[in-house]
């Protein structure tokens, strides 16, 4: 595995005042860093931070990997139906860990693996014409949810057994496959009561915290990612991230930056992958991100409305979409590159008869044309005074992938301890909830529905 982190542009040694970061700044934070970490490691002996010691169990890969052999050879499509930290992982390691067109190649291309659907919405555009592309039984649903009660993730479930069942009779309960709570929740007692096949999400594992359990981990070795490989640069980056000096600790170093800029102004933590296949690790980390930091009310009790906003760039695209603002608007973004060395091809650009104007291109290759828009995006950063870190890794490999996952996840929970706030819950999601429930009439929430029209209808509505 190697991935390094360079802050250079976070110090105020490189962008100036007043975004800069000076190395007190950063030393004065040591000693909070020591007493969090302590913290960390104490529940983590406990028991209450089961996900530190994910990497290393293997009963539940070896089962896993069995299942998935098992699964794979029992259909050309796998569709995963979840949402948030049921889905969000599993996409964007797919998609870094397989062929970017894995959906596309024919058989034989996909190491005789099914295809792999991520269904994470109810839109009924969306999910319907998925529908109408698959076969009954040709297709696994595998259901995840932690809760076993997500609303979106029951809809899903209750059109694919219908679905199933039409087609397929008593045999539907062979193409469905439950990923949830190992005891509680509605689609554990699902499982049990139609025998199902099934997989536990391990008791404390937050739903943002669970890509390398069998959520992550199943659907991935169906579709042929190397989960092993997966695990074991998970495994590896756990040395690093539970070393206790600030200083030594990537996780805890790049959360303190991100800290640090933050109470800077830096409300906006935007996250620039170059590369394609890290595209959707920006879409995960962002609900890493927002739901664990996004908090009114301190673990102290105080009122605070803290969270950095996470953003989700991509380089080299949003360069012409997005940087213009990064590089003259407001100071209040930091900007994290995710750099890669080795993209595993390469191509060399051809020459051009006849276009003078292109021939300095020719003989480089697209290699170095992305890494070169990358380090000038983050040297001309630099030279306007916005602050700016890179993570490179080596290469997209599922060791690197593996231990970027682990480092984002403790980097989170470090930055939960120096804001002051518990990076595992989320309870301003449930409100929202609570009024969908008012209006789909679930019984107990008819409150709901009455406060949500005396909100709707207590001023007048203006429209165009
Ligand atoms: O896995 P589930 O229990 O279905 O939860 C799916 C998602 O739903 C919620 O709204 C939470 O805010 C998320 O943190 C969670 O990942």
């Amino acid at each position: 595995m190697s991935i390094r982190l360079d802050y250079t542009n976070m110090l105020a040694d490189a962008i100036g005042e007043p975004c800069g970061i000076s190395p007190n700044e950063l030393d004065a934070l040591r000693k909070p860093a020591q007493a969090i970490h302590q913290d960390l490691m104490q529940r983590r002996e406990q028991g209450l931070l089961p996900f530190y010691d994910l990497p290393f169990d293997r009963v539940v890969l070896e089962s896993v990997k069995q299942l998935g052999d098992q699964l794979a050879g029992r259909c050309s499509h796998f569709v995963v139906l979840g949402i948030g930290g049921s889905a969000l992982g599993t996409l964007a390691l797919f998609r870094a860990l397989r062929p970017l067109y894995h959906n596309l190649l024919p058989a034989v291309e996909r190491d005789g693996r099914p295809r792999l659907l991520i269904l994470d919405n109810v839109d009924p555009a969306g999910f319907g014409e998925a529908l109408d592309l698959l076969t009954p039984d040709e297709t696994i649903f595998c259901v995840i949810s932690k809760s076993g009660s997500t609303v979106e993730t029951s809809c899903q479930l209750m059109i694919a057994r219908h679905w199933l069942e039409t087609a397929l009779g008593d045999r539907w309960r062979d193409h469905l496959v439950v990923i949830t709570d190992p005891e509680s929740g509605s689609l554990r007692e699902l499982a049990e009561r139609e025998q199902l096949t099934s997989c536990a999400i391990p008791s404390g594992v937050g739903g943002r915290f669970s890509v390398l359990t069998p959520v992550g981990l199943l659907p991935l070795a169906v579709a042929g990612v190397d989960i092993d490989a997966l695990l074991a640069g998970a495994a590896e980056m756990e040395e690093r991230a539970t070393r206790s000096d600030l200083l030594e600790n990537p996780a805890y170093l790049n959360a303190a930056l991100q800290v640090l800029s933050y109470r800077k102004g830096q409300h906006i933590s935007v996250l620039m992958p170059y590369s394609d296949r890290l595209r959707d690790i920006a879409d995960w980390y962002r609900q890493l991100w927002a739901e664990s930091l996004g908090k009114r009310t301190a673990l102290d009790g105080s009122r605070v409305h803290v969270g950095p906003t996470p953003v989700k760039a991509l380089g080299t695209t949003d360069q012409h979409s997005q940087v213009q603002l990064y590089m003259e608007g407001p100071f209040d973004k930091v900007v994290t590159f995710l750099a890669v060395e080795d993209y595993g091809r390469d191509l060399v650009f051809p020459a051009f008869p006849g276009a003078g104007h292109l021939d300095y291109l020719s003989g480089r290759s697209m290699t170095e044309l992305i890494q070169a828009e990358q380090q000038a995006t983050a040297a001309a950063l630099t030279s306007n005074g916005r602050p700016n870190c890179t993570l490179t890794l080596d290469r997209v490999s599922p060791q690197n992938v593996g231990g970027l996952v682990y480092l984002f996840e403790v980097q989170t929970l470090f930055a939960g301890g120096l804001f002051g706030v518990d990076p595992l819950d989320q309870p301003g999601v449930e409100e929202g909830k609570k009024y969908t429930y008012g209006l789909m009439d679930r019984p107990g929430f008819e409150d709901m529905k009455q406060r949500f029209e005396s909100i709707v209808g207590g001023v007048t509505r203006r429209q165009l």
